[in-house]
């Protein structure tokens, strides 16, 4: 931070940077996996950083954690138990539990950190994770999926970006595994980065999943404090029958998805639609 202005620089987006104006440092620490920082932002209320890399801010959070829950969930016919990998910040757990068919929801997360600071400084996300339906683990989601066969109707991979704690989770190993751990019919969401700095990096998430997942495919959101302000998600569903794209059910309370959102969030830009079509 310096003078006043957090800067988002990463070698993984090269010669751009996301800037935000500090208000207040309210946390720094070194977790096992993480270096963890929150701030209040003049615009963008508190904000999550990790590894100096922006993983939520309060005043767009809901763009993300309405889409990588609700496309899976609305094309699943009867989702009831949600297993939710990483996320810590509780705001897709927020997202799940819209769904009334919903009985059981499991959060994997494997900083303890995350959790931990999220309660404190982003309520508006943490709140639900206290809820009935909710069991919080602190592990790696690649172990608890090991650990758990055919068990789930929806599994939402809600990661950081692949330098760093994340990295497993966006290689083939782990797709598997998320395959075996679905019951019958089961739908997957994972964070799948954005089309104008990582398209070799999701074409290969396309081709491995589409090896593993009958139907797979790669949906887009807006989000204005990730990098480029586009961000996606591998959709995939293990019933050669499904369709994505529709969703079957209505979601109330969300403030960026509806059904013309979902139809529309399949629909590429020329310079993808090539690459992303089936490889
Ligand atoms: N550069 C884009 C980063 C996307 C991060 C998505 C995200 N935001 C999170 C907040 C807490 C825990 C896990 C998270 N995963």
């Amino acid at each position: 931070i310096q003078d006043g202005w957090f800067r988002e620089i990463s070698s993984q987006w090269p010669g751009q940077a996301m800037t935000l104006k500090v208000n207040k440092i309210l946390h720094v620490e070194k977790s096992i996996y993480q270096d963890v920082l929150v701030f209040e932002s003049e615009t963008y209320g508190n904000v999550l950083v990790l590894d100096g890399v922006i993983q939520c801010t309060e005043r767009d959070e809901f763009s993300y954690q309405e889409m990588i829950s609700h496309l899976p969930l609305t094309t699943h016919p009867n989702p009831k138990k949600v297993l939710v990998i990483g996320g810590g910040d509780g705001g897709v757990v927020r997202e799940v539990l819209r769904h009334d068919s919903v009985e059981e929801v499991v959060l994997c997360d494997i900083d303890e950190a995350v959790i931990r600071v999220s309660k404190m400084y982003l309520p508006h996300m943490s709140a639900l994770l206290q809820s009935p339906k909710v069991t919080v683990f602190v592990g790696d989601g690649f172990k608890f999926l090991s650990d758990n066969e055919a068990t789930y109707d929806v599994i939402i991979t809600d990661s950081s970006d692949p330098v760093g704690p994340a990295e497993a989770l966006f290689q083939k190993p782990y797709f598997q595994l998320l395959y075996n751990a679905l019951a019958p019919g089961g739908h997957i969401s994972t964070q799948a980065e954005c089309l104008w700095l990582h398209l070799p990096l999701i074409s290969q998430l396309r081709n491995m999943t589409s090896q593993i997942f009958p139907v797979c495919e790669y949906a887009c959101t807006t989000i204005p404090t990730y990098p480029s302000g586009q961000i996606g998600f591998i959709v995939a569903s293990k019933d050669a029958t499904r369709n994505l794209k529709e969703p079957r059910r209505k979601v109330s309370g969300t403030r960026y998805y509806n059904e013309d959102i979902h139809r529309s969030a399949f629909v590429l830009p020329e310079f993808a639609r090539t690459i992303l079509a089936n490889g």
